[in-house]
């Protein structure tokens, strides 16, 4: 019987050429790298911190000013610059972080959260990237800027009776939204049952068959939800009600032959996911952890109160640890990711003078700065024990110098100035 198709019938998918010309791109840019002198390529793997410093302060400095389509982002501006800054272990000068504290204080609504510019409607994503931002400057003014009973007030409004949460009144309900609200009260110490209650149930609703987690339920997989989704649940305490066997799966899988992660199946490596995926995979990393501790600090920690450093706990995964404990706990396994390759593609494929790009070909934008920094940050302290003891040089790709500041993966926030909020936090004694 004759097939009613042949090879000679047969056309690649636009999807598969897509695919093959992004690796051609990238596989020319790598045996480039194998055939000049070491010299250069130390050159080539070199983090230009200081023309990606000049980039940043620059649009700090153009925050003021009203960004046409971006207008309603300036809180997202303010944190990706802010952020990146920190990750390379600089400041703003006083001046510059006077400005950021006062406009962001501006975006600040009457009735509690941040909206996307000064008048602008109140809006979850712009509250956490407001409260980022602020956390990332740090010092009293900063914090104390921050109302924390109207947002706790504009987080019960967005409550929504699914158990998610809305991103603005009458907006959409999906993960982002869940993580956005429960990270920023986590972080401000508000959180409390009120706002947990049927977060997790909405979140279960919106892993796939895949493993990975969808925006909503019924829709596709994909690693901003699968981290917002991972990282909430951490923060709620029910991370053991998912399936992080076939989440494990479906995430080790989204790293392609190019180094970079991709954001979902059949679709090209972009350099923002070396976040997305990459911090999901160090917190599943840092859930198969041992429960002991090194310091005194740690004495509060009330997971297992007895147990020995090497002891593997039988709830380890479940653990109804604080996010601070989470963040403490030794990691025993090794990352879940090709830590040297995901570098590989951020520092040769991602980073040009001045910035961070999605992919060879496309521009640099201070999104992709932020997150291809945060991605490199984690993927360099990934084969480190704890959240923040210095990599050693082997886990590193380029220059020692190369090192960036670790972050908390749970909120990307540099991990000293997440911890000076959380303290300040902890004492203020009224919302
Ligand atoms: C904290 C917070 C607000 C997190 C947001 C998380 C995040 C990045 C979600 C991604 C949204 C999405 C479906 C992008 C697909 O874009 P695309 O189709 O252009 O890209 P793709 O081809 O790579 O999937
Ligand atoms: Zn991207």
């Amino acid at each position: 019987m004759e097939s009613s198709s042949s090879a000679a019938d047969w056309k690649p998918t636009v999807s598969q050429e897509e695919q093959w010309a992004l690796e051609n791109q990238v596989f020319h840019i790598y045996r480039m790298f194998c055939n000049i002198p070491p010299n250069s390529q130390s050159a080539m793997l070199e983090l230009q911190r200081d023309s990606h410093v000049e980039y940043l302060v620059k649009g700090l400095r153009h925050l003021g000013p009203a960004f046409s389509v971006l207008d309603a982002n300036r809180p997202w501006i303010c944190y990706w610059i802010l952020h990146s800054i920190a990750l390379l272990g600089e400041s703003v000068d006083v001046a510059l972080e006077h400005n950021a504290i006062d406009f962001i204080s501006r975006c600040q609504d009457q009735h509690g959260g941040y909206g996307g510019g000064p008048g602008q409607m109140p809006h979850l994503a712009t509250t956490y990237a407001a409260v980022n931002s602020l956390i990332t400057l740090g010092g009293h003014k900063s914090l104390a800027s921050i109302s924390r009973g109207k947002i706790y007030s504009f987080l019960r409004r967005m409550k929504h009776t699914s158990g998610g949460f809305s991103m603005h009144d009458g907006g959409e309900v999906d993960v982002r939204a869940c993580y956005t609200a429960i990270s920023v009260a986590s972080v401000l110490n508000i959180l409390d049952e009120e706002l947990v209650q049927g977060v997790g149930n909405y979140i279960l609703s919106c892993q796939t068959y895949e493993g990975g987690i969808a925006g909503e339920p019924g829709s596709e997989a994909h690693g901003g939800y699968t981290f917002c989704g991972l990282a909430t649940m951490i923060l709620i305490n029910e991370v053991n009600r998912l399936d992080l066997a076939s989440l494990t799966d479906w995430l080790v899988f989204r790293q392609g032959i190019e180094g970079g992660f991709q954001g979902r199946t059949n679709k090209l490596v972009d350099g923002c996911y070396s976040f997305w995926q990459g911090g999901a995979a160090v917190l599943i990393q840092r859930l198969h952890a041992v429960t002991g501790s090194t310091s005194s600090e740690l004495s509060d920690d009330e997971d297992s109160p007895d147990q020995e450093e090497g002891q593997q706990s039988d709830d380890e995964v479940n653990s109804s640890s604080s996010p601070v404990n989470f963040i403490r706990r030794h990691t025993k396994t090794e990352p879940l990711f090709q830590s040297q390759a995901l570098q590989q593609y951020i520092l040769l494929c991602s980073q040009v003078e001045g910035g961070f790009r999605d992919k060879p070909g496309k521009s640099r934008d201070h999104y992709h700065t932020c997150y291809c920094l945060s991605g490199l940050a984690v993927a360099q302290y990934s084969w480190s024990k704890d959240a923040d003891s210095a990599p050693l040089p082997g886990s590193l790709l380029g220059p020692y110098s190369n090192l960036l500041e670790p972050v908390n993966p749970l909120h990307n926030i540099v991990l000293e100035q997440c911890n000076e909020a959380r303290e300040f936090f902890s004492n203020a004694s009224t919302l």
